[in-house]
């Protein structure tokens, strides 16, 4: 049952800045795209980290390998993107901003919610997996679509497991994508070995941050890396609420 504090926080008109599209299918969505594909032999456990679970960042990204098997045509793309909006709406989200790879973009973006009362402007991301090859490819779809998608799509995302590959190599793909125009929000140091690559990335300069755990030298950072942030007034997106107080999205 829903309490008062609960109907109160949902009224509230939010806007929701860092959501990845296969990282917000709900249960209900989540059960029908498993009845539909029955001989993936995939259970909900599979596919969930459920509150106050605890799981590596291996296992979360096995997560995301479960959802793409049961996300991989372009009729489940189009009903997870409309179920995912509509849930934001019904959450009381009045702006959205959708990252996702672009495989999956192409269909949303002729995938207007006319019926919901929610603004919604797309990402496109780079998995770090896929390498500077595909990165840059990416990149120059991207373009394509931020001068003739009349505004909806709005930046690049560079995201993916973060222990894989160097964002030195990604480099060019990300200036590139920087000297066209489109908004850069970057996963930086959400592991701790990274130092090197957030100075790299930082120097871009990126116009969010996602995450940016190890930011700070008490946690594996340095003065350095928290210098960045702050001399560049950089917004964090989910990250350590201590360090970071006045950037956090
Ligand atoms: C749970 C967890 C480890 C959290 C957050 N940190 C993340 N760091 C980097 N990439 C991510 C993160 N969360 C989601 N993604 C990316 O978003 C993708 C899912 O959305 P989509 O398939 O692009 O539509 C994942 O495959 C992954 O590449």
């Amino acid at each position: 049952m829903d309490t008062e504090a609960d109907l109160f926080y949902r009224q509230l008109p939010k806007v929701e800045l860092h959501a990845h599209l296969n990282g917000s299918v709900s249960f209900e969505t989540m059960e029908t795209l498993i009845k539909r594909k029955p001989h993936l032999n995939i259970e909900h456990s599979m596919t969930a980290i459920r509150r106050g679970q605890r799981r590596s960042l291996d296992e979360c990204f096995q997560v995301f390998k479960v959802i793409h098997q049961l996300v991989d045509s372009e009729e489940d793309i189009l009903m997870v993107a409309k179920a995912v909006i509509q849930e934001f709406a019904a959450d009381g989200v009045k702006y959205l901003e959708l990252r996702t790879h672009f495989c999956f973009l192409l269909t949303f973006i002729f995938c207007k919610q006319e019926e919901v009362d929610i603004d919604v402007r797309f990402l496109v991301a780079v998995d770090r997996r896929h390498g500077p090859v595909v990165a840059m490819e990416t990149v120059k779809l991207a373009e394509d679509f931020l001068l003739s998608s009349d505004g909806v799509v709005v930046g690049l995302d560079l995201s993916g497991d973060p222990t894989v590959g160097h964002g030195k190599d990604l480099l060019s793909a990300l200036e590139k994508s920087k000297n066209c125009g489109l908004k850069l929000a970057l996963h930086l140091s959400e592991v701790p070995s990274r130092r090197d690559e957030s100075e790299l990335l930082l120097n871009l300069p990126p116009d969010r941050i996602g995450h940016g755990t190890f930011l700070h030298p008490e946690v594996g950072g340095s003065d350095s890396l928290v210098d960045k942030v702050c001399k560049q007034n950089i917004p964090i997106g989910k990250s350590f609420p201590l360090y970071f107080q006045n950037y956090i999205l």
